[in-house]
């Protein structure tokens, strides 16, 4: 099956037909053309049948501008980058890189809504989830490569336990949207979400640790509309926190990387979507 998540660029330079007819490049070129239509059809069904999706949106657009470029198609010399333009989110229009770092990619985007004082659900921020390419590979390509794409399926729990069990460097990037957010309601968001994943899978003896977690995240810092803040696991389960680029603190534990992935990942995740489009990008990265 073509997987249009992330279409992989074949480039080479057009060479002009001789003597008015076709040669054997502008065969290759009128071929293009029809393999362009094709997938580009495909494309638009899926984003029919999925039309929030904003992976496979992206995917249509990359396809038409380097696939489908007929006064300059390129081709041939293989380059196997994946798309670098960012995603946006349709539903609140923050936009994510592709990559982040070297090798971090974007598997899937989502949003957290929150309801406040029992009322209805406000938009707090969008989410991004990356994942270490070659760690992907090395980690999960070995046990779960060779396995056909329904058989993945079946195993789509233990994929996740694993990705969340494993030493993966990831980041969680949250781009917040509510304009009035702040740093208290913040800490105390974290305290109970990630309290409640301390007690599920450490259990009740876990205080510590949570407040050290949510300390990180000072009376003085400001959090407006638009900032960020990066949750990164790091080598040997450190859990890096970032706002808007600055590093905040490091956490060493195991239990705390596990319970902050648990929120996007976990079989309670805060958007069931999301975490779809991350098992479809995430098998995609496993069996290549
Ligand atoms: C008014 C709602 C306040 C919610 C603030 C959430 C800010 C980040 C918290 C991250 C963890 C979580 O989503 O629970």
């Amino acid at each position: 099956m073509v997987s249009l998540r992330y279409p992989f660029l074949f480039s080479q330079s057009p060479k002009p037909p001789i003597n008015g007819r076709p040669n054997v490049h502008s065969r290759s070129f009128s071929a293009s053309a029809v393999a362009c239509s094709v997938a580009a059809a495909g494309a638009a069904y899926a984003i029919s049948q999925n039309p929030a999706n904003p992976f496979l949106q992206n995917a249509l657009n990359f396809l038409v501008s380097n696939f489908c470029n007929y006064s300059s198609p390129s081709w041939g010399s293989l380059s196997l980058a994946p798309d670098p333009s960012p995603i946006t989110d349709p539903r609140t229009g923050v936009s994510f890189p592709s990559v982040l770092g070297d090798s971090r990619r974007l598997l899937g985007i989502g949003l957290r809504k929150k309801s406040v004082l029992g009322l209805k659900k406000i938009d707090v921020y969008a989410f991004g989830v990356y994942a270490d390419d070659g760690d992907i590979k090395k980690v999960l390509g070995e046990k779960y490569g060779n396995i056909s794409v329904s058989e993945l399926k079946e195993k789509n729990k233990e994929l996740f336990d694993d990705l969340m069990e494993s030493d993966i460097c990831m980041t969680v990037r949250l781009q917040i949207v509510y304009g009035r957010l702040s740093i208290r309601s913040v800490r105390s968001a974290f305290e109970e979400s990630v309290g409640t994943r301390l007690q599920k899978f450490g259990g009740a003896d876990n205080k510590e640790l949570l407040q050290r977690f949510t300390s990180q995240f000072k009376d003085e810092y400001k959090i407006p509309r638009g900032s960020i803040i990066d949750l990164s696991r790091e080598q040997g389960n450190v859990i890096r926190t970032t706002i808007d680029g600055n590093v905040v603190g490091s956490i060493q534990s195991k239990l705390l990387c596990r319970s902050i992935l648990d929120l996007y990942i976990g079989d309670d995740p805060f958007d069931r979507q999301a975490k779809e489009d991350i098992r479809q990008n995430l098998a995609s990265l496993v069996q290549k």
